[in-house]
């Protein structure tokens, strides 16, 4: 791994851990999908071997909930715990309003649903995720009906968005909810979230964005001075 890859995890572990200090006993707890999500995951057993006793959880995706039941973490579901007390999730953009890009995993979907049963959302990442503009450095994922998959392709298209689909070696990359992605980059990036999510939910075919607006309520970004909160 490069020193910068290195930082980054080191970056992304703080900004975790100190997550992990958010979660109170009897706490229903999301989990969230990814590297950054996975040290959360970890730091949340290490929390739990040391004596704190949480309702259960709720993963956004099948590879977090195995690592979970990895460490023995409690798993409940959607119809025993329709609320959850806080959920803890990476983002690939965060920008100044905490409005973010999500989805580079693959877990849009399920991250979305996960978050909007949650009372608290709080995102962990390490500094580099921060942006003045969305779409600025990461591809907005998008997911979609597979059936629909070239109709849709030719709508973004035709909003201006350069449109790949995703795939993992020879083959669509396919979600844990069986549909496909396609990841979606913007000249300018993104100049107004609110305006392109509420003409992509227009789309027939797609089933969610990666766009996360007015959803977190808290960031913890890990750097080389520690750990900032913000707002
Ligand atoms: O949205 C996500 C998965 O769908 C992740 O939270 C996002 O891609 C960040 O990943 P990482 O923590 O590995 O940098």
């Amino acid at each position: 791994m490069t020193a910068q890859g290195t930082n980054r995890d080191a970056w992304k572990r703080a900004a975790s851990e100190a997550a992990a200090s958010l979660v109170e006993d009897g706490m229903l707890v999301g989990l969230g999908t990814g590297s950054t999500a996975a040290f959360f995951i970890r730091a949340l057993a290490k929390r739990m071997q040391e004596g704190l006793h949480i309702a259960g959880t709720i993963s956004s995706s099948l590879a977090s909930q195995e690592l979970a039941q990895s460490f023995g973490i409690p798993v409940t579901t959607f119809e025993a715990n329709p609320t959850l007390d806080l959920y803890i999730d990476g983002a690939d953009e965060i920008d100044p309003q905490l409005n973010l890009i999500k989805g580079g995993g693959g877990a849009l979907l399920r991250e979305k649903i996960v978050a909007s049963a949650s009372r608290r959302f709080v995102v962990v990442a390490d500094h580099l995720k921060l942006v003045e503009r969305l779409g600025q450095s990461f591809a907005l994922p998008i997911e979609v009906v597979p059936f629909a998959t070239p109709l849709v392709k030719r709508q973004l298209t035709d909003l201006g968005a350069n449109v790949q689909l995703r795939s993992k070696g020879e083959t669509p990359f396919i979600t844990d909810n069986q549909n496909m992605i396609l990841d979606c980059t913007f000249a300018q990036g993104i100049s107004d979230p609110a305006a392109l999510d509420e003409r992509l939910h227009h789309i027939v075919g797609i089933v969610e964005t990666g766009l996360f607006l007015g959803m977190a309520r808290q960031v913890l970004i890990g750097g080389p001075n520690g750990v900032q909160t913000l707002p």
